[in-house]
């Protein structure tokens, strides 16, 4: 897995002389492709969280949602993380129509194909940064011998290399995150889903994590990032504005959203 050195602040992506914002050309396989796909949650009364939406995400792309607090942001994360199931419409992840699928294949496609990275860091305490990682690998399967080099590979990335042995409570706040990016990777998803993932970080913390994710998007990971934060959607190609459950688009890239 490719990424920073050992140890290495990762620098801002200008910094690092990396084109800042270089089109994913069309013809790139959809990570994420949402046809009229909604969900309303029953009541009474119905809430349509999220209204018939249309959205194609490609490999490669990194895309902030942002929107105010009940606008529908998680809604649309629980749907595209295969958490929650559309109520109408249809999502398709990596080529692969998710609605008819029971829910033990759901689950193995998230398992398998999506990386999830909380606001808050969810790491075992008395466990080291690679042992969280390796974790992540048992519900998989993966061979024994193979989940600590995959472990320390993905901490690696995400310049890690230099605290491999320690305990979360010997971390900084944005070391942790980037332990939970770590362990969200491990697994080699196709899509990374992050729900204010510098949210609980000071800002010289949540820089380091959002250079961390410019690195690992410019490796090819297709990155969707939810956040309240103007300066870590600043770092998207793309963004996502979301309110009562309507998707626009700035950019007009590629249009997003249908009036319910
Ligand atoms: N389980 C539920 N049952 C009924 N309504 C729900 C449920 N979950 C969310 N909602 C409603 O759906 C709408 C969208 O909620 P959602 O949590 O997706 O918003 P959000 O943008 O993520 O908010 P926040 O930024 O505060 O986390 C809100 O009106 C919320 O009250």
């Amino acid at each position: 897995m490719a990424g920073p050195a050992e140890g290495a602040a990762v620098p801002a992506r200008e910094a690092r002389g990396a084109a800042p914002v270089t089109p994913v050309p069309t013809g790139t396989p959809a990570v994420i492709d949402l046809v009229a796909a909604a969900r309303t949650y029953p009541g009474p009364p119905p809430v349509h969280a999220l209204r018939p939406t249309d959205l194609t995400v490609r490999r490669a792309e990194y895309i902030a949602v942002v929107g105010p607090s009940g606008s529908g942001k998680s809604t649309l994360l629980n749907v595209i993380g295969l958490v929650d199931r559309p109520t109408g419409g249809h999502y398709r992840l990596d080529g692969i129509d998710t609605g008819a699928l029971p829910e033990a294949d759901r689950t193995a496609l998230r398992g398998h194909r999506i990386g999830l990275v909380f606001q808050a860091f969810h790491l075992l305490p008395y466990r080291t940064a690679t042992e969280n990682v390796m974790l992540a690998q048992v519900y998989l399967g993966t061979p024994r011998a193979r989940r600590r080099t995959d472990a320390v590979d993905a901490l690696l990335a995400v310049g890690l290399g230099h605290r491999l042995d320690a305990l979360p409570s010997a971390m900084s706040g944005g070391e942790r995150q980037r332990v939970a990016i770590a362990r969200a990777l491990v697994n080699r998803p196709s899509l990374l889903l992050c729900d204010e993932p510098t949210g609980n970080l000071d800002s010289a913390s949540a820089g380091r994590v959002m250079n961390t994710l410019d690195a690992l998007n410019d490796t090819g990971i297709t990155l969707v990032v939810i956040t309240h934060d103007p300066a870590v959607a600043a770092r998207a190609r793309r963004t996502i504005t979301i309110r009562d459950g309507q998707l626009t688009e700035d950019s007009g890239q590629l249009r997003v959203g249908s009036p319910a």
